[in-house]
């Protein structure tokens, strides 16, 4: 973990380092993607099934390529009832967020008498990413599968890996919850490439969507254009604005719920008191030598991890904006809370208060927890129902309305040196 001081020589260019720090998807990772998508387009399955043994390390053919919709149902039926409880909270809690997500049609004619308007349909089919290689996970089944659900797709296909051929109960429950209507049991680049260029037997979608680690994000990078993406959502992160009323265990452990994601997930506090930052830093110590998901929390921390000094926690702002973060905790008193989340400009998803965790908004506050990472805050914003939607506009004329705009559209076409154009429009003038 690096500490720095804002009001320390040098800082401008410390900061700068960390703001540009890549995490993601350094040349490395690229490159790799850019084959294994080569790949899978050239070799389909044959494809899938190596990189499932060399990664995942399990035999596709022999184990089955598929979970069926009968084995999602029973791992439901057998999930023990206060995780059944807690899942069907967490859908019921997402499914009300996001259903108000839902756009409206317009329709409408303006004062030329011109109709217009603007109709949203579902995409066809939507691929959803359910990461599984250090971790399983549940809750992405359902961030992902019930906004799709909330608008409208009709084949909703997951992937997910599923290390040493071991299926997840509580992944296969959420499925069942959430309506998946197929799940493929592969992860990684190679999975992306898959749902994006359809092999022998998974057949192409439109849009992919969900979290995932350097290579999945990069696969998606990569892809968009090919397929509807929702954003980069890689190795998550967390910010938190801290001053010295709260207690330190509660703030590490804040840090700590990011950093044990990944090697390559990021974490940094930002407070106005030395002491308190001292705290801190000796509290994650303490804490990570009691996770099980210590060695990855130790890493994130020690490689990526941060604490900034700053005067006043006001001034942190324009840093945090820089940084762009996928969570950002304002962990101050409420009305103080107010006050900083009106300067935040960029951040994936902001906690207010001392009392609101980012894990609850992981889980079971209802806002999606697939959020854009590596600075892309600053221009993309978390998955919604509006990423399995498109929206197609329709305009229509009468006599009068042609005859009201349709020479300004011929003027413009022949300014343009379009003579079919302006042809088209002035024979029905
Ligand atoms: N931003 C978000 O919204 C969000 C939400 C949840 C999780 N996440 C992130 O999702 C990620 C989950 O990562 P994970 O690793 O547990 O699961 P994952 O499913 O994303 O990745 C596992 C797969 O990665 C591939 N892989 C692993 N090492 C590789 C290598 N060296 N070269 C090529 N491919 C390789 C393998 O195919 C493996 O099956 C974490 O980074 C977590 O922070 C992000
Ligand atoms: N924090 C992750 C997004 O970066 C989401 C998640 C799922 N489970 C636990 N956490
Ligand atoms: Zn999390």
């Amino acid at each position: 973990m690096q500490r720095l001081n804002a009001s320390e020589a040098g800082f401008a260019d410390a900061f700068d380092a960390l703001v540009n720090g890549r995490r993601e998807a350094d040349a490395d990772v690229s490159s790799v993607v850019t084959q294994t998508i080569r790949d899978v387009r050239a070799r389909g399955d044959v494809t899938l099934a190596e990189m499932t043994q060399r990664f995942d390390g399990f035999d596709l053919n022999a184990a089955g390529w598929q979970i069926d919709a009968a084995q999602c149902k029973a791992a439901y039926e057998a999930l023990a009832p206060d995780l059944r409880d807690a899942l069907t909270l967490a859908a019921k809690r997402i499914e009300a967020y996001h259903k108000a997500q839902l756009p409206e049609n317009r329709d409408y004619r303006d004062a030329d008498n011109v109709r217009l308007g603007a109709r949203w349909s579902a995409v066809d089919a939507a691929g959803v990413y359910v990461p599984g290689g250090r971790a399983a996970y549940p809750s992405s089944v359902l961030m992902n599968a019930i906004p799709a659900k909330v608008a409208g797709v009709e084949r909703i296909v997951m992937v997910t890996p599923t290390p040493g051929g071991e299926t997840n109960q509580a992944v296969m429950a959420a499925a069942y919850l959430a309506g998946v209507d197929e799940i493929w049991r592969v992860g990684g680049a190679q999975a992306i490439a898959a749902l994006a260029y359809g092999t022998e037997r998974i057949r192409a979608v439109d849009v992919i969507t969900g979290p995932g680690n350097a290579w999945v994000a990069e696969a998606k990078r990569q892809l968009y254009g090919v397929v509807g993406i929702d954003m980069v959502a890689g190795p998550s992160e967390i910010l938190v604005v801290a001053d010295a009323k709260n207690d330190p265990e509660w703030i590490a452990a804040d840090l700590l719920s990011q950093a044990e994601h990944d090697p390559t997930s990021q974490s940094i506090l930002f407070t106005d008191d030395a002491g308190f930052a001292d705290a801190v830093a000796k509290a994650v110590d303490a804490q990570i030598a009691s996770l099980a998901t210590g060695a990855v929390a130790r890493q994130s921390w020690d490689d990526f991890g941060a604490i900034v000094l700053v005067d006043d926690l006001e001034g942190a702002m324009p840093l945090v904006n820089r940084l762009a973060g996928e969570h950002l905790e304002l962990a101050v008193d409420d009305d103080r809370a107010e006050r900083l989340f009106d300067l935040v400009r960029h951040a994936g998803s902001v906690f207010l208060g001392r009392m609101t965790p980012e894990a609850i908004g992981d889980y079971v506050a209802g806002p999606n927890h697939v959020l854009p990472t590596g600075r892309r805050a600053r221009f993309a914003s978390g998955l919604s129902v509006l990423d399995f939607m498109k929206r197609t506009s329709f305009i229509a004329l009468d006599k009068a309305a042609i005859n009201a705009i349709g020479p300004a559209a011929a003027t413009l076409a022949d300014a343009e040196g379009l003579p079919a154009h302006a042809a088209s429009v002035r024979k029905r003038l």
